[in-house]
């Protein structure tokens, strides 16, 4: 990864070394173009003599004037017409008029002025005696030629030096535009050098960028196989993985679903929660279908919401049979959305063993009663409720007479099945409603739900009357014969369970001094 901003460093370099050659590679071509068409004009002016035609029509100029002079002669001799002598001063005049305002001598190496003023002025002679001489008109012409054969002689001497000037001028200038090709030459020749230079330097970068590319190329196809190949591994692994947890998960002891936090797409649902729920596929889950009570169901999933994390919540859950079961909850993002991963398990067996646990801490074993403790807490509930509802309530306290004298008489085996039979008989007698306890030994205590002392009487006598007319076992062929003195307080507004019990046992005390086998009622 560190190796990445060098690279891109790397890159950016060369990128700018191969723009630079260009730029030299089209410069140079440039200026080769521009070299060869310097050349190529210098060339064709070498090659086109009449581009220096001025000086080439000075050397004619001498044989113009010459036939000039000699005709103007013959015309003062009367040898020739006048109009052949127009001519003559017709063919110098075409001669010198393109010479006018052209300087010949320029590259003479030093200034002949006599030369200049001599052909200035014949190419002033010429045009005068051009416009002197017409056609038809033989005196203009006569007098043409009389000007001629005396201003040409003297002339001539003049001429011949214009003439050398302008050879020497001439080879001059050749001289000159020779160099100046020779130079061209040479530039072209530095620039075909310079582009030839050019090029190679930039097949040379074209050759390394090439290279850096394939080496590059190779680089990242490996670097790419590499890659795949890691993708393959840790794609292998985490299948590998995923089975394995989908393994673990569905061996676990526990429930486990992962749904999106509406609960509408189902992702996974292991195969224990699938057979327990008899699902065919994942998506018919709905947390419904895992409470039995749609209500549970609402709520969990309000807490879930709400709280992001549910621990520990005890439900009984849907299943054949439905059992208890501690449900858990978290809200995550899965997917790039929030999700719930809930998860239960069964604890139906220590919630059986809680029951059983509770059964033994409040059941007295012999009877099936309620023992002292659960009594109390009973009847403290239950007295809680007449207090709120402002209802009556008796409690009655029950003690067998002379149990000492069955234990001593028939045994102490004897003494517990009866004591079995009459809370069998309490059970029978009394209503559900009715709280019914042990308190310990042969005595036993009832409270009476919304049962008024009147009624609290008849309730008390009746059992009186059932227990003395008990069927009992036999024990060593003498009928055991059983009776009950029952001590009876009903409640008193805002009395505590204490006072009451305490007036009952008073009560009770009364009917076993006044001869047992009866009730008596507090009088307070
Ligand atoms: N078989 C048996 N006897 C018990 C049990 N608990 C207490 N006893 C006996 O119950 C008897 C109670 O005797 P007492 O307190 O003298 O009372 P009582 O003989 O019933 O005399 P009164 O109550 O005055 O009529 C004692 O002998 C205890 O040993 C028990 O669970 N099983």
């Amino acid at each position: 990864m560190s190796d990445k901003p060098a690279a891109t460093a790397q890159a950016r370099n060369s990128r700018l070394k191969l723009i630079a050659l260009a730029v030299l590679v089209i410069a140079m071509t440039l200026t080769v173009a521009g070299s060869l068409w310097l050349v190529q004009k210098k060339a064709r002016q070498l090659a086109l003599p009449t581009l220096h035609s001025e000086l080439w029509q000075a050397y004619q100029i001498h044989m113009a004037m010459d036939r000039l002079l000699l005709a103007s002669q013959d015309l003062l001799k009367g040898k020739l017409v006048p109009d052949d002598l127009v001519v003559r001063v017709q063919v110098l005049r075409s001669l010198t008029q393109p010479l006018e305002g052209q300087h010949l001598f320029d590259f003479l190496p030093e200034s002949r002025p006599a030369a200049e003023s001599t052909l200035q002025r014949v190419i002033s002679l010429s045009r005068q005696w051009d416009e002197q001489a017409q056609w038809g008109d033989a005196a203009a012409t006569r007098q043409v030629a009389e000007q001629a054969a005396e201003s040409l002689p003297r002339l001539q001497k003049p001429m011949h030096e214009v003439m050398v000037a302008t050879n020497i001028s001439l080879a001059n200038e050749l001289d000159a535009e020779r160099q100046h090709l020779y130079d061209y030459f040479t530039g072209l020749g530095w620039a075909l050098l310079g582009l030839l230079i050019g090029v190679s330097l930039l097949v040379l970068r074209l050759v390394g960028n090439y290279r850096e590319a394939r080496e590059l190329s190779r680089n990242l196809t490996e670097l790419n196989q590499h890659l795949e190949q890691r993708v393959t591994e840790r794609t292998a692994e985490l299948a590998e993985g995923q089975a394995l947890l989908k393994q673990i998960l569905d061996a676990s002891p526990s429930d486990v679903v992962l749904a999106d936090s509406s609960g509408k797409q189902v992702y996974f649902v292991n195969q224990r929660l699938m057979q327990r729920l008899s699902l065919d596929q994942a998506s018919d889950f709905s947390l419904n279908r895992l409470f039995c009570n749609a209500r549970e169901a609402l709520h969990f999933r309000e807490a879930l919401l709400a709280r992001h994390r549910v621990d520990d919540w005890e439900g009984l859950l849907a299943g054949e049979p439905p059992y208890w079961g501690v449900v858990s909850g978290r809200l995550l993002e899965y997917r790039g959305g929030p999700a719930q991963l809930i998860w239960s398990y069964d604890i139906s067996l220590r919630k059986g063993m809680e029951q059983e646990l509770l059964v033994l801490a409040t059941t007295d074993a012999l009877t099936g009663l309620s023992n002292r403790h659960a009594f109390m807490q009973r009847a403290q509930e239950l007295l809680k409720t007449a207090e709120r509802f402002d209802q009556p309530c008796t409690l009655l306290m029950l003690d067998i007479d002379h149990f000492k004298q069955i234990n001593d008489t028939h045994g102490h085996q004897i003494g517990d099945k009866v004591l079995a039979t009459l809370g069998g008989l309490l059970k029978k007698e009394l209503r559900e409603v009715d709280i019914i306890g042990r308190l310990g030994g042969e005595e036993f205590a009832a409270l009476l739900a919304q049962t008024d002392q009147i009624d609290a009487m008849q309730v008390a006598e009746r059992l009186r009357a059932s227990v003395e007319a008990m069927p009992l076992p036999r024990a060593n062929g003498e009928q055991v014969r059983l009776t009950l003195s029952i001590g009876l307080a009903s409640r008193h507004p805002a009395e505590p369970l204490e006072g009451a019990l305490g007036r009952a046992d008073a009560a009770l005390y009364k009917a076993k001094s006044a001869g047992r086998n009866r009730v008596a009622r507090a009088t307070n």
